[in-house]
């Protein structure tokens, strides 16, 4: 008898609304796998960049978009997940802002999207999946059960950016992170191909001024009302 497929709940939305911390606590909770398929863009990003391609080759990104090696390592002490690319530990070099914005340019291309959508579909697995990126419910699970596009206004998008960056003991302006967060989500909402925007059904939450605890509570009963 075949099997249904694991129950997918999609969370999307614009750089810095709350996507991966939600869904870590939602799974976490849930006891169900997590994706983070911006990581999956970033690390394209980064290999090609580390191979010196020119990001705007598109011939040469999708060919390291085919061949790069990726893999996710959980912590031993359940803290951070790392991302091996290509064998090298990438994990702090794929959190910065830079990372962030070679991403979205290569993820504007229709065949880098397309390869990387066989890994993430294989992350659907028992018990279920929450899935984090901009065209989780749209594009690579339209038929997850569950759709939540998590929102908040730039302004305050940029300022969780500007604490999270500041703690690391980066040097970042909030000026300059609004621009830059302005920038990233307008070419990820115009792009022709799996643009940044909610799926057909999906709740939409505005997090601004939303302590992180409300937005959990609130995205976990889509899930379990
Ligand atoms: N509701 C909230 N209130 C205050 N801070 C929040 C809230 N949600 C997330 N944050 C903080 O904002 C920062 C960015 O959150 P997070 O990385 O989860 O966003 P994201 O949508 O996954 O961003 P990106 O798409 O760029 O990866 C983190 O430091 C996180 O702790
Ligand atoms: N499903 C996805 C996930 C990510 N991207 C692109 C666009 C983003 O600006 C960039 C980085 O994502 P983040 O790690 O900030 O979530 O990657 C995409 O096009 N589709």
């Amino acid at each position: 008898m075949a099997h249904a497929p694991a129950p997918v709940l999609t969370i999307d939305g614009p750089s810095g609304s709350g996507k991966g911390t939600i869904s870590r606590l939602v799974a976490e909770k849930l006891g169900w796998r997590m994706l983070d398929s911006g990581a999956l863009y970033r690390a394209v990003g980064y290999a090609a960049g580390a191979e010196g391609i020119d990001l705007s080759d598109e011939g040469a990104v999708t060919r390291c978009a085919q061949h790069v090696k990726i893999r996710f390592q959980a912590s031993p002490d359940g803290g951070e997940t790392h991302v091996l690319v290509n064998g090298h530990d990438a994990t702090d070099e794929l959190r910065t802002e830079t990372a962030g914005a070679a991403a979205s340019a290569i993820a504007v291309i229709p065949a880098v999207r397309q390869a990387l959508v066989d890994l993430q579909l294989a992350f659907r697995k028992a018990p279920g999946l929450v899935a984090d990126g901009r065209d989780m419910g749209t594009v690579i699970f339209p038929d997850a059960a569950f759709k939540v596009f998590l929102t908040a206004s730039a302004g305050e998008r940029a300022k969780r950016r500007y604490k999270q960056l500041k703690d690391k003991g980066l040097s970042v302006t909030l000026v300059g992170l609004q621009r830059e967060i302005e920038a990233r989500d307008a070419r990820d909402a115009s792009r022709p191909v799996a643009p940044l925007k909610p799926a057909e059904g999906a709740v939409v939450i505005d997090t601004t001024g939303m302590p992180i605890e409300v937005v959990v509570a609130k995205v976990f009963a889509v899930v379990r009302p």
